[in-house]
Parts: C-alpha cells; structure tokens; sequence
C-alpha cells in the first residue's frame, strides 16, 4: 500500500495542502477529484515524492518503508508518475523517449532486450505506428499514450514475477483525449489495477469516468479533504455541491453498474420538471 498520512504544503505562508489522508491500494483506483487550485496535483507530486522543498509536513510510504529511504532506482520500479504536462527540450523519436522507462535498469538489460521491451510496451499501447516520429510532432493524446508505455515499462507491468507493488500515479490522464480514448485510456489503467494488481492513483475531473472506474475517491477543496473513501459511500449530491460548488442529479447509469451524474449549475433554473433536483 502507499500512504500519505498528514501530507501538506505551505508556500509563502499559504496552505497549499493540509492534512491529507490518501491511499493508493494494489489492485484499485483511487481518484483524486476537486476544482482547479484545490490541490489535487501537489498531492501528486508529494506522493510520487517531487515535493522536497520546505514547507512540506507528514509521511509518504510504500508498503511500510518510508520514501526518502527508499533508493531511487528502486523507487522508479516502484512508483511510475504520468506528469500534467512533458514539455522535451529536443525531438526524441517516440522510441527513445519510451525506452527512458529502462533508465533505471538501463545497465541490466542488454541493447536488445531494451529494443524488445520497448517493442512490447508499444504494442501494448497501441502506438508502434508512431515509433520513429519526433515526440514533439505527436497531438497531445498520442503524447500521453507515449508517456503512459514509457510508465508502463518503468514499472515492468508486463513482467509477472515482481516481488514488489507497483503503483502508477496519473495527473489528469484524459485531460488532452478525444472521447473513445479517455475511455480507452481509463479502461486499461483499470484492467493494469484488476489484473496486474497495479495500485492506481489518478486525478481526473469528469465525474463519470470516475464513477464508472474509481474503486475510491478523494474529493479536496482548498488544500483539505471534504470526503474519501469508496466511490459507493462518498458519490453523494452533498459532497459533490461541497466540492465543486454545482447542484447534481445522481442516478442509476442505464448502461453500466454505476451511478449517471448530471450537474447542474447554480443560477440555471431551466431543468424540466421531471429532472429537477
Ligand atoms: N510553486 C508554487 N508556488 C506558489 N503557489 C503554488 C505553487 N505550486 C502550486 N501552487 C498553488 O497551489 C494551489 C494548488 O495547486 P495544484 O496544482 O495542486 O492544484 P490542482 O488542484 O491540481 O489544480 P488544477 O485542477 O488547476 O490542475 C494553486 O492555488 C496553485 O496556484
């Protein structure tokens, strides 16, 4: 399991984060939800264990040992983190910029062995159409799928014999995807969670691709925690107004085993009747 227990931030005198609680548990997805400075990101990063400036308080670990005892080359088979936003200062081909997932193993793995990991982490994505064109030339959905095989192979999800848990952390995975692969792109993280027994924690802010995939949600406002726990038990229409500041109708999905929001915005009375809250 990796845990945060009473991670925070304060910069410039501000609480950026304050005590939170977060878990990320093999084989589930937990789902990082509020509105845009609430947080979400930062406690990404702290989990992942980016943040080293002052002002940071509490405890990340994984699987009981603390993370700043953990050395980095098995912290990177370990943990796998999928940034916002990758700007590459040079036009890697898509190839190389996968085959950095190796660069913590480089020196274990033969020439050809790294050819053919980063062959298959292609493969598993979809993506060995793209394998010699400049990353920077990619749209920004193939560049996310790029980074997501890259993430992949860093934590060898493929190779079953690990001794170790392994945990991707994803911040806004979908945000740059066309419909059918935000879909497609939260789909296979689930199947990594529920087959491979990945520990997933990602932040997403469409609150139906998480009530359709989240096992847990945290739901941040401010820097705090308004709710958390499983999707079952925290989905509800007054911590979704707590969250987003947004009036909601929750019911059942007619399609899928999970709830169908519909928000509704303050202000905007035009609902029929039938529909209204
Ligand atoms: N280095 C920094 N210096 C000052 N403020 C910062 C810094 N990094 C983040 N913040 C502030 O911390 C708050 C939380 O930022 P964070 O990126 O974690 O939010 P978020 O919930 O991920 O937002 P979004 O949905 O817009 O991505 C924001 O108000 C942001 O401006």
């Amino acid at each position: 399991m990796m845990r945060a227990e009473k991670v925070g931030l304060k910069l410039n005198g501000r609480n950026i984060l304050r005590d939170i609680d977060c878990t990320v548990t093999p084989g589930r997805v937990t789902v990082v939800m509020g509105k845009n400075g609430a947080g979400k990101s930062t406690l990404l990063q702290i989990m992942a264990g980016q943040v080293t400036q002052g002002g940071a308080a509490g405890a990340v670990s994984v699987d009981g040992k603390a993370m700043q005892d953990i050395p980095s080359a098995e912290l990177a088979g370990r943990r796998a983190v999928l940034a916002q936003s990758v700007q590459l200062g040079f036009p890697l081909p898509v190839a190389e910029v996968v085959e950095l997932g190796c660069y913590a193993r480089y020196h274990q793995m033969t020439a050809r062995q790294r050819k053919s990991a980063v062959a298959q982490y292609l493969e598993l994505l979809d993506i060995t159409r793209l394998k010699n064109r400049s990353f920077p030339t990619l749209s920004g959905g193939e560049q996310k799928r790029v980074l997501l095989a890259k993430c992949l192979l860093q934590l060898d999800v493929e190779n079953p014999d690990h001794k170790n848990n392994r945990y991707l952390l994803l911040d806004e995975p979908t945000a740059a995807l066309d419909l059918e692969q935000q879909y497609r792109f939260v789909d296979l993280a689930t199947r990594l969670a529920r087959e491979r027994g990945l520990g997933v924690l990602a932040v997403l802010h469409d609150l139906n691709l998480a009530a359709r995939f989240a096992d847990d949600l945290l739901f941040l406002r401010n820097g705090e925690t308004v709710a958390a726990g499983p999707t079952t038990k925290v989905l509800t229409k007054t911590i979704i107004q707590e969250t987003f500041n947004v009036d909601c109708l929750i019911q059942p999905h007619p399609c899928f085993n999970c709830p169908l929001i519909t928000t509704l915005p303050y202000g905007k009375p035009n609902i029929a009747p039938a529909l209204a809250p």
